[in-house]
């Protein structure tokens, strides 16, 4: 099977090489051109099933689609060169009579003029050839997954219109470009046809240099004008995409935290560089050439017309098939498209995944599992691959066999006019080299048109982030100068999934200038308060008042000014621990920094790191251990003098004497402002001024370490359990 694959597509490219060629030798036989029916489908059917064949074999590689392309316009480039150059040999021969039974001089310019065409069509095939190899070259550098299409793409198509609002006068100067440029492209056939009707007629022969002159100045005058152009339309797309993406990646950070525990880090990135990569790269590529091909199409149909307007007539017959039968077999590839997307994204989200976690796949030696789970992910995208392949075999096919049809029918008409004296010879020469240029225009626009809607459709998962209300109210306007950093919680009650009730009718008090302990077994809620206290979620119930304010009449950034919170997953980002310390805090001067590192007991130890304070603290080639990190986390936070300090469990990965010293300076600290501390080590708790237990989301008891011990109740108990086990652990270690 694995040999037949290679075999299969070579000798379905030479069928079709041989069929394509022998359309093009209809163009001089007129025993060939009574069978254009045989030909045609012939063609198209050979050229089906080679993609067909593709399709099943290389699943969810386009690209092999792309190269068998370029592989089939090498092979017609082959067969025409030795062919063409025969016939321009034979017809310096006086045996050209015999060769072809043609009668007279005047059939053999006819065929020479034809020959002329063949040759510019073959050199339309030496462009197609580098187009589709650039493009299969270039899948295999980008390999950028599709989008996901949908229907509704006009208010989509509003609000890129609105991103592209500041350059408007840009977009007009690119309209005019490609209005000019496409108008100068039109110089070659009409002025081939020119002078084919000066061979034919043997007028004065300024004509040919007159008509030579005027073709080569409007196809230079028109690449020029095409390259100022490509070169605008792709500077100002690129500016509208980086402003896109910084304009959604402001717009995912505004989400509420509920937001980020329901969508994938994976998901998140995907949407802001892949997806908005694969809209701009459609609109930069696809909608500048859907643009160049409307153009052209508008001219060619002005010139067809005023050639012909008979055979024009007979070209715009076939221009229904032309857009119908590729519509309808894009669409299924469309809906296939979206299952490829979402099916890829799964497998996306696997691998990001396993990668960001992977020094815990590898503790549990689960590079296996997580492989497998990826391929599984893997065969599914495949199995819609091959589906996706099919459907684009089934439209490329369409799409050939209906311009093939068009292209032996104008022939065919426009030979029996030539030979009625209808049109003269140069008129036909221009007309099928008008008709040529016209197919593949309305190829191309009915090919680019959907992708653009694609791309447009694509944007819509973009906007659905920038239209996206963050599910929080909005934060009020009070910024007090002087802030006491009292914090009441009155009678709260919260759930995560509005099904199981996390904090139950809570009420609770943080009083500034002292230390107040939260205690309780673990999923007891602690956590939980400090979130609601960081406005990360809403309680449903109760309210939380600071300085006898509700928590959400303050300015949000202001509450995270003053409300500084170091959990024990203290998270350092991939930079230097002076920017981790200073971290949105850049302002302050490096006097303070030192001042916040000494509180949190973290100078020395950084002072000793190999760059200091310049020294990566980052998670990937970080040089610090848990317990370090600990320390630059309570340093960050420390940094910027809070009013409410909250310290969930942030020193349990010191050791006792680092933990003493932190907890030292904290008390010195305490004075200036509110400390909340939650910890489960009962030792560092007891120091507490108050302390709070909680027990599966209530409040079970207060008071100080004394009270709490005298009540006999749950603190009791969990001081007597801690003791017991570190007891039992001290004489293990005798
Ligand atoms: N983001 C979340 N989404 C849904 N449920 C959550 C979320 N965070 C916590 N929970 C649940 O809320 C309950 C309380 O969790 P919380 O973290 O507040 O407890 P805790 O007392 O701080 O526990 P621990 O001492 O283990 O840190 C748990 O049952 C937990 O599963």
């Amino acid at each position: 099977m694995q040999k037949m694959s290679y075999f299969f597509p070579v000798l379905c490219v030479c069928l079709d090489v041989c069929v394509v060629h022998t359309i093009r030798l209809s163009q001089l036989s007129p025993l060939l051109l009574s069978h254009p029916f045989i030909i045609l489908w012939g063609g198209a059917l050979t050229r089906a099933s080679v993609l067909a064949f593709l399709a099943f074999t290389y699943p969810g590689s386009l690209p092999w689609t792309k190269s068998f392309e370029g592989l089939q316009s090498l092979g017609v480039l082959c067969f025409h060169f030795p062919v063409y150059a025969t016939l321009l040999w034979v017809l310096g021969q006086s045996t050209m009579e015999e060769l072809w039974g043609w009668h007279s001089w005047e059939r053999v310019l006819q065929g020479y003029i034809v020959t002329v065409v063949a040759w510019l069509y073959w050199s339309r095939y030496v462009s197609s050839l580098l187009i589709s190899w650039g493009q299969y070259i270039s899948s295999f550098i980008k390999r950028t997954p599709s989008q996901k299409p949908k229907e509704e793409t006009g208010a989509s198509l509003k609000r890129l219109m609105g991103y592209m609002q500041p350059f408007f006068w840009r977009f007009v100067a690119v309209l005019i470009l490609v209005f000019l440029s496409s108008y100068g492209e039109m110089a070659i056939p009409q002025y081939t046809g020119r002078m084919a009707d000066w061979i034919m007629n043997e007028e004065a022969p300024d004509a040919f240099t007159e008509a030579i002159t005027i073709m080569t100045l409007m196809t230079i005058a028109s690449a020029v004008l095409e390259f100022i152009c490509d070169l605008t339309y792709n500077i100002t797309m690129s500016r509208i995409h980086t402003s896109v993406q910084g304009v959604v990646f402001q717009a995912v950070l505004k989400q509420e935290i509920a937001f980020f525990d329901a969508t994938s880090t994976g998901e998140l990135v995907s949407r802001i560089t892949t997806d908005t990569n694969s809209v701009s790269e459609a609109l930069s590529e696809e909608l500048s050439l859907l643009m160049w091909y409307t153009a052209r199409f508008g001219f060619l149909l002005f010139y067809m017309v005023s050639q012909s307007w008979k055979m024009t007539l007979l070209t715009c017959m076939g221009l229904p098939i032309i857009w119908v039968i590729p519509k309808l077999t894009g669409r299924f590839h469309q809906t296939i498209a979206v299952q490829v997307q979402e099916s890829l994204a799964k497998a996306n989200q696997v691998a990001t995944e396993t990668f960001s976690n992977m020094k815990t796949v590898r503790s549990f030696a689960n590079e296996d599992g997580e492989t497998e789970k990826y391929r599984l992910r893997l065969e599914d995208t495949y199995a819609l691959n091959k589906k996706e392949a099919a459907a684009y075999a089934a439209s490329t096919w369409a799409n050939s066999m209906t311009t093939l049809a068009l292209k032996v029918c104008i022939l065919y008409y426009g030979g029996t006019l030539v030979t009625r004296g209808a049109v003269s010879s140069g008129d036909l020469v221009s007309f099928v080299l008008y008709e040529l240029q016209f197919a593949s225009a309305v190829e191309a626009v009915m090919r680019y048109y959907p992708q653009v809607k694609k791309a447009i459709g694509a944007s819509e998962k973009i906007f659905e982030y920038l239209d996206r209300k963050p599910q929080v109210p909005p934060d009020g306007t009070l910024a007090p100068e002087n802030l006491q950093g009292h914090i009441q919680f009155k009678n709260v009650t919260f759930s995560y999934n509005k099904e199981n009730l996390v904090l139950k009718n809570i009420s609770l008090e943080v009083k500034p200038g002292q230390i107040t302990a939260l205690v309780g077994l673990n999923r007891s809620g602690k956590s939980t308060c400090v979130k609601l206290l960081e406005r990360f979620y809403q309680p449903i119930e109760g309210e939380i008042l600071l300085d006898g304010k509700p928590l959400n009449s303050y300015k949000d950034q202001y509450l995270h000014d003053k409300i500084a919170v170091v959990s024990q997953e203290c998270v350092l980002f991939a930079r230097s621990v002076r920017e981790n310390i200073k971290y949105g805090y850049e302002h302050v001067s490096d006097e303070d920094m030192y001042r916040a590192a000494n509180l949190a007991s973290a100078h020395k130890f950084i002072m000793e790191l190999p760059n200091k304070y310049d020294t990566d603290a980052g998670e990937k080639g970080g040089q610090v251990s848990g317990g370090q990190k600990q320390r630059i986390a309570i340093a960050r936070a420390l940094i910027r003098r809070p009013k409410v300090l909250i310290l969930d469990n942030a020193t349990s990965d010191l050791d006792t004497e680092n933990e003493y010293q932190v907890h030292q300076a904290l008390m010195d600290q305490a004075k200036d402002c509110s400390v909340l501390l939650i910890s489960n080590k009962m030792s560092v708790v007891e120091k507490a001024s108050h302390i709070i237990v909680i027990d599966r989301g209530m409040v079970k008891e207060e008071g100080n370490h004394e009270e709490l011990m005298n009540n006999k109740g749950l603190y009791a108990s969990l001081v007597e359990k801690q003791n017991k086990s570190c007891f039992r652990n001290e004489e293990e270690s005798n």
